[in-house]
């Protein structure tokens, strides 16, 4: 498709300066809203390569992460706007005068949503397919961005070297409100090949329900002061404190989630909620943690990538999915997890700019000093990430732009 430049060099009048905004990526998912943008630094655009030939301008800058709740849409839409980011999009070269600017977008909102954001930022919507955008981000993380993924066993989390050539085949759970589990065999080379409706939105709607906590972020704080074992029934409880070795359980296993609760001739009130939160986070991440595994044994696949805003980078979320993976698999499996674990969606609608022929991603001479570059989608990119990187974070990076 023809594009004419970026509306953000077109028309700026805001917070950000016109030579500041670049793209704009949105992935509206049923629980939360994420966005992605890319600041250019003030002062980028060289046009040097390698061999000190001019070439497409490069644009250094940081590419900025955001998150929405879903329900508070407007919030993020007055977000958007009192940063100007919403002029940062692109135009068909065909277009009327008249014509919106277009963003991209993915998840199931940019469906819902598309009217209403037309009418509240005077753009539309350019979607992209949900299950690209995942496979996309994941596969952008992994090969640009240094100690992305990592393990998290007893307690350690330890950063992983990602052989590009031993990449593929891997597994991509992504845990948001539900789950997605999709085999991954190369740039633009997958297939979803199993979901769960047990995922982020049954944690926090039965846990809600279950302990009237207020915010996410309070039920996950309330399950790590908890003891599970209050109301899940172990396998001790069922065989008198003995384990039942000859089909591999120990005394202290979960024999039943919740299954305490039907013995205890207790009410809800009876149990501390903090109790209850821990029974459900552990529920949940086991049952995802062996579905994950027994759909990688399926085809065979070694390595399973946990995302998705679920995990929310919870010492007991990891610490439990990779339990149930090494448990299930005998050891043969293990659990890995991304640190920009929810934004793989938002930054695949991102990355889809280069198919317009706007910004592909494209390291330069000029971002050498920073920590990986590799080919990506037959482009050369690069990221620097931040020792500690949490919600409103940002990477360093290098765009180039077409002429
Ligand atoms: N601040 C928050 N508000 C609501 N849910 C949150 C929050 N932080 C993490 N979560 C969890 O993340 C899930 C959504 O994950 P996400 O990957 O954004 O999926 P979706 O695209 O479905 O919104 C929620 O269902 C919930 O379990
Ligand atoms: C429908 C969805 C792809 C939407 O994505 P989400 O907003 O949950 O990130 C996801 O919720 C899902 O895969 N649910 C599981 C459905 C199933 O396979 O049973």
């Amino acid at each position: 498709m023809d594009v004419k430049k970026p509306a953000s060099q077109e028309n700026l009048n805001g917070n950000e300066s016109e030579s500041q905004i670049s793209h704009l990526a949105l992935d509206i998912g049923g629980s939360l809203i994420k966005v992605v943008y890319f600041l250019r630094s003030n002062g980028s655009g060289g046009s040097v390569d390698d061999s000190g030939k001019k070439s497409d301008p490069v644009l250094e800058g940081r590419l900025h992460f955001a998150k929405f709740e879903t329900s508070k849409i407007i919030d993020c839409l007055e977000f958007i706007r009192s940063k100007n980011l919403h002029l940062a999009g692109f135009r068909h070269h065909d277009a009327s005068a008249n014509d919106k600017t277009l963003i991209k977008a993915t998840g199931g909102g940019a469906y819902k949503f598309a009217d209403l954001i037309k009418e509240k930022l005077g753009v539309v919507l350019d979607k992209e397919d949900e299950m690209d955008c995942l496979v996309t981000g994941a596969n952008f993380l992994l090969k640009a961005v240094h100690q992305e993924a990592f393990t998290y066993v007893d307690g350690q989390k330890e950063f992983l070297q990602i052989d590009q050539n031993d990449l593929y085949p891997y597994l991509l759970v992504n845990i948001g409100s539900g789950v997605s589990m999709i085999k991954v065999d190369g740039d633009g080379k997958f297939e979803r090949i199993s979901g769960t409706s047990v995922g982020g939105g049954t944690f926090w709607g039965l846990g809600r329900l279950l302990t009237n906590c207020k915010s996410f972020d309070e039920l996950l704080e309330l399950s790590h002061q908890g003891n599970n074992r209050v109301i899940d029934m172990l396998v001790g409880d069922i065989y008198g404190g003995s384990e039942y070795s000859k089909i591999g359980l120990t005394s202290t296993n979960i024999a039943s989630s919740f299954g305490k609760a039907i013995s205890d001739n207790k009410e809800l009130k009876d149990y501390k909620p903090e109790d209850v939160a821990r029974s459900l986070l552990r529920m949940i991440s086991n049952n995802i943690g062996q579905i994950s595994y027994l759909n990688a044994l399926r085809f065979g696949l070694k390595r399973i990538f946990f995302a998705g805003f679920f995990i929310r980078g919870h010492a007991y979320t990891m610490d439990t999915i990779s339990v149930a993976v090494s448990f299930w698999s005998k050891g043969d499996a293990k659990a890995m997890f991304l640190r920009h674990e929810g934004f793989l969606g938002a930054l695949g609608a991102f990355v889809s700019y280069e198919n317009h022929g706007l910004g592909g991603l494209k390291t330069h001479q000029s971002v050498q000093q920073f920590a990986v570059s590799e080919t990506y989608a037959g482009k050369k990119m690069c990221c620097l990430v931040n020792e500690d990187l949490n919600d409103n974070e940002s990477i360093d990076f290098g765009v180039a732009f077409a002429a």
